[in-house]
This record gives C-alpha cells, sequence and structure tokens, in this order.
C-alpha cells in the first residue's frame, strides 16, 4: 500500500530523464530530503529507492524533533550512462521543474551523486533548495555534519558497550570512503580509532594509507573482526545472510536504509548486536543544513544539535534496554508518536531557503 502523501514522475523535459519526487509526510512541516543521482537497473528500482528514503526521512525528522516532512527526488540513469556538463544541468533543471511543482511542499538538498554545486544549479529555477554553495547564501557540503552526527552516535554506542564515549584504541571498519565516509574515517583516526577501511573504488586506498587504516575488499570487511562496523555507502547492505556472518558488537553507520529488509532489525537484537537506526546515525548533515536555512538557528545551535544525536541514542538504547524492544522500535515508536501528537493539512508550503 502506498504510504506517500504524494509521488510524482516526470520525464525531463530537457534530460527525456526519469525524475521521481517522493513527499512522504508533510505531518510535521514541509518536506525536505536529498536528491540521489544513481545508476539503476530499472528506473522503477529508482521509484523504489525514491519511497524507501522518502520514508526514512520522515523518521529523521521526527526523531530529531525538527518540524520537517519526509521527501526525497531520484534521477533513475540507466546503467552506463555518463551525463556530461550539459546534459547534468538539463537534468537538474528538469529536478527543479518537479520540485516547483510541490509549491514548497517539498525542498531538496544533495544525496549520493549530487553536492552543493548541482543544489545551485537547481537554485537557479526554484528557491526550494538547500545545501547550495556559502556564497550563495546555502550552508554548503552537509558531510562533515553528517560524519560528525555519525560520531556522535559511535560515542552513545561506545559508552553503553566499553563505559566511555572515547574511541580511541576502539577497532571500526568504514565501509565506503565517500564525502561522509572518508570524512568520519579522519575524525575517528585523529581520536586514535585502529580502523579498517573499504571501497569499490580503488583509488580509495589513498585514503586508507593517509589514515594508516588496514585495506580490505568490499567482500571481506563485513565480517572483519572489529568493535563496530561502520556502513557509509549505500543502501541494504544487512541482509539475513551478512548478519549471520557480522563479528562485531555493534553496526552504526550514516549509509541510509541499510536493512536489506525490516526483519533484519531483529536479527541483529538476536545476536545482541546494537543496530543504531540509520535516521538517526545519519541525521546530522540535514539537521544542521534544515536548522540553519530554514529554521534560521546560529551555527553554534545547529552544531549543538548534531551533537546532541550522542543524547538521543543514550535515550533510544536506554528506552529499548527498558521496554525489551530494537533500538529500531524504539526510534519508530518515538517518531510515532510525534507524528501523531502534530495534525498539519497536506501540502503546506515550504518557507523559501532563500
Ligand atoms: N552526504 C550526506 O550528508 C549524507 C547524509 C545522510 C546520509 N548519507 C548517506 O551516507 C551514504 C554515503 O553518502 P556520501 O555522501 O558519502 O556518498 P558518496 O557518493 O560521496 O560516497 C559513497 C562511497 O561509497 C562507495 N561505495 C559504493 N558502493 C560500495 C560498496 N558496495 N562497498 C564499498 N563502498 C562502496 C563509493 O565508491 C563512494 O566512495 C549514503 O548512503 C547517503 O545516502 C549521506
Ligand atoms: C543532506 C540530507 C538531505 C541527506 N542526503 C540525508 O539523507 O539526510
Amino acid at each position: 500500500m502506498l504510504d506517500h502523501e504524494k509521488v510524482a514522475i516526470h520525464t525531463g523535459r530537457r534530460s527525456r530523464l526519469p525524475v521521481i519526487v517522493a513527499v512522504h509526510s508533510t505531518a510535521l512541516g514541509p518536506a525536505a530530503g536529498g536528491l540521489r543521482l544513481w545508476h539503476y537497473p530499472d528506473w522503477r528500482d529508482g521509484l523504489t529507492d525514491a519511497l524507501r528514503l522518502s520514508a526514512a526521512m520522515t523518521s529523521k525528522f521526527a526523531v530529531a524533533g525538527l518540524p520537517s516532512g519526509g521527501g526525497k527526488a531520484v534521477v533513475a540513469l540507466p546503467e552506463g550512462l555518463e551525463l556530461d556538463a550539459e546534459r547534468r544541468r538539463d537534468v537538474l533543471h528538469d529536478v527543479a521543474d518537479a520540485i516547483a511543482s510541490f509549491g514548497g511542499a517539498y525542498a531538496t538538498g544533495p544525496d549520493v551523486g549530487t553536492g552543493p554545486d548541482d543544489m545551485a544549479v537547481i537554485g537557479e529555477i526554484t528557491s526550494h533548495v538547500f545545501c547550495r554553495p556559502a556564497h550563495l547564501g546555502g550552508s554548503g557540503d552537509s558531510s562533515p555534519h553528517t560524519a560528525q552526527g555519525t560520531l556522535a552516535a559511535l560515542r552513545a554506542v561506545s559508552r553503553r558497550l566499553y563505559g566511555t564515549a572515547s574511541l580511541a584504541g576502539r577497532s571500526l571498519a568504514v565501509v565506503g570512503l565517500g564525502r561522509v565516509g572518508a570524512g568520519l574515517a579522519r575524525l575517528l583516526a585523529a581520536e586514535g580509532a585502529a580502523l579498517t577501511v573499504t571501497d569499490v573504488d580503488p583509488d580509495k586506498r589513498s585514503t586508507a594509507d593517509e589514515l594508516d587504516a588496514v585495506w580490505r575488499s568490499p567482500d571481506e570487511i563485513l565480517a572483519a573482526n572489529v568493535d563496530i562496523l561502520v556502513p557509509a555507502a549505500l543502501g541494504s547492505v544487512l541482509t539475513r545472510q551478512i548478519v549471520a556472518e557480522l563479528r562485531c558488537r555493534a553496526v552504526v553507520g550514516p549509509a541510509n536504509n541499510q536493512l536489506a529488509t525490516l526483519d533484519v532489525a531483529d536479527l541483529l537484537h538476536h545476536r545482541d548486536i546494537i543496530w543504531v537506526p540509520d535516521h538517526v546515525a545519519s541525521s546530522g548533515g540535514v539537521i544542521n543544513a534544515i536548522s540553519t536555512e530554514l529554521h534560521h538557528v546560529s551555527a553554534d545551535e545547529a552544531h549543538a544539535r548534531v551533537r546532541a544525536i550522542e543524547d538521543t541514542v543514550d535515550d533510544l538504547l536506554d528506552t529499548a534496554q527498558r521496554c525489551g524492544q530494537t533500538p529500531a522500535q524504539a526510534a519508530s515508536e518515538l517518531a510515532m508518536r510525534r507524528l501523531r501528537a502534530v495534525s498539519a493539512p497536506v501540502g503546506t508550503p515550504a518557507p523559501s531557503s532563500r
């Protein structure tokens, strides 16, 4: 059953590519969520991704206690298609048209395959965009804040497992050394953690060398004998089979939609592996962007909200333990309580981020 408020699927009039915008909920406020520009075997796979990712954004904002709703945009690129600069600009303008058609009920930001410069191009057509470069009035790259937020979640888990928030001397395996993963790996290395890392892109080995980290292949790393596994690449990495092979005590990472199927959260719990829901561990970037650009709080206040992810995870782990739940159930109940407590009309216009 479709539980989204509105889903639009366009063939971009300039690019002729499938542009999908999914607004899951505006109950807490106008929806926000990133634009994923990624290759899919079929555009319907992009639709599935948009539906799941937008629902996760609703939970992300609800648990963070922010008055925003969940949405996501996906451009489903056919396998093998590389965009030259002109076609990329065309597709971004097509996305901007689709966003504009939502009349403010959805604002976009960066996600996998897009960044602040792309947001600047979208901003040529619609003001409902965040994370544009600072010289254009945006809050810029979200990934350092996402990395800080994941670090905050890791501290809460470390305190639970080892009695200290410090990650010095802990072993962590970081899967994916992209914008968030590499930034997080640097923060962890600076704190004295022992790192094992991977990426499908062999060029990322230079980051491993720079950080004195052990390099493993993407297939090997998931079963690495480490304290904490940190998924920082794409979704659906935690399958039933992989959970049986894990040798870590916790899984905490920024990758969106880590569970291949929802029951995997229970399997992790039965194996006594703490899993912090990705919509909590990955929320730092959007907390910073939305707080500064849409809610106009100071940078210091926004950073404090990102650091508060540590308290949120502490509370979720406490609740889960007290109620005999998984952290995922505790987070889901918290989100549902906050969603039920409000009733906003569908499609309330978003404030412009300009
Ligand atoms: N950028 C943000 O602020 C932000 C915020 C919230 C959540 N996230 C999520 O975090 C994840 C990473 O985002 P990002 O912005 O760093 O993206 P990115 O595209 O910069 O990095 C992703 C990295 O993962 C690698 N990768 C892809 N498949 C892999 C695999 N199977 N094994 C190992 N490595 C693989 C890619 O080569 C790339 O280096 C995504 O799931 C994204 O949705 C990002
Ligand atoms: C920056 C933000 C929209 C990010 N892509 C997220 O999933 O939270």
